[in-house]
């Protein structure tokens, strides 16, 4: 028997990666709405993607610090499920999104030392899910898909009132102690499974969710 740890594969570009992530089995699709970003996707491509997304597989589209007017155009088009605030936006914002879009809204915070985890709480009450990623290395272009993980230890023992994912630097050589350690029942991955910025590699995806599937002792 093994744990049933759901897996997010971000930063689909192209429709070979949307066939990836539904034959290896990963239980969300995730878009990047980010113009610096080399996983940066228009909406008009995004729509092409979503809609051959399976059913069961959940479509989230990730944000950064975006207005009202991106967001109105991006939930227009696209068929979603989530959203995904990756900036900085303030407790206040997540809960506007949320009664706004009528959409859950996961909130991703950058994680690096305990002050940072503290802030975990505070979104914890306001959004659906809270992402909990490393803190971007400082001159970064990119507030997350740096490829950098922070310290576990941090939230080894930490628990929250709402549903969470771990995401920074995760790979498939260092999942499984990823998941060892927080106890994590859900991740999120961009970059460690690319061959390039922005080219997602099918095998890099299976072995990915393959590494997931820990082993229980009954
Ligand atoms: O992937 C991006 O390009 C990106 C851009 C802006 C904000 C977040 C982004 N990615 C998210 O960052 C984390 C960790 O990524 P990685 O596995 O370390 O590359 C993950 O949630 C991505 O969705």
């Amino acid at each position: 028997m093994t744990l049933g740890i759901r897996v997010k594969i971000c930063g689909l570009t192209r429709p070979e990666d949307v066939s990836a992530v539904a034959d290896a089995g990963a239980a969300y699709a995730g878009f990047v709405f980010f113009p610096k970003s080399p996983r940066n996707v228009t909406i008009e491509q995004a729509r092409h993607l979503a809609v051959e997304v399976p059913v069961g597989v959940a479509k989230v589209a990730l944000v950064v610090n975006a207005d009202d007017a991106l967001l109105d155009a991006i939930t227009a088009a696209v068929p979603l499920d989530i959203l995904q605030l990756h900036g900085s936006e303030s407790p206040k914002r997540v809960s506007e999104v949320r009664s706004r879009f009528g959409l859950p809204v996961m909130k991703a915070v950058g994680v690096a030392d305990q002050e940072d985890v503290a802030a975990l709480d505070l979104y914890a009450e306001v959004a659906d899910q809270i992402l909990v990623d490393a803190k971007p290395p400082k001159n970064a272009d990119l507030p997350g898909g740096n490829g950098v993980s922070f310290d576990w230890r941090l939230i080894s023992a930490r628990r929250w009132s709402k549903p969470w994912m771990l995401a920074g630097g995760l790979t498939p050589d260092n999942v499984a102690e990823a998941i060892a350690l927080t106890g994590a029942k859900q991740v999120d991955v961009s970059s460690g499974v690319e061959t390039a910025p922005g080219v997602k590699d099918a095998g890099v995806i299976q072995e990915f969710i393959q590494a997931t599937r820990v082993p229980v002792k009954l």
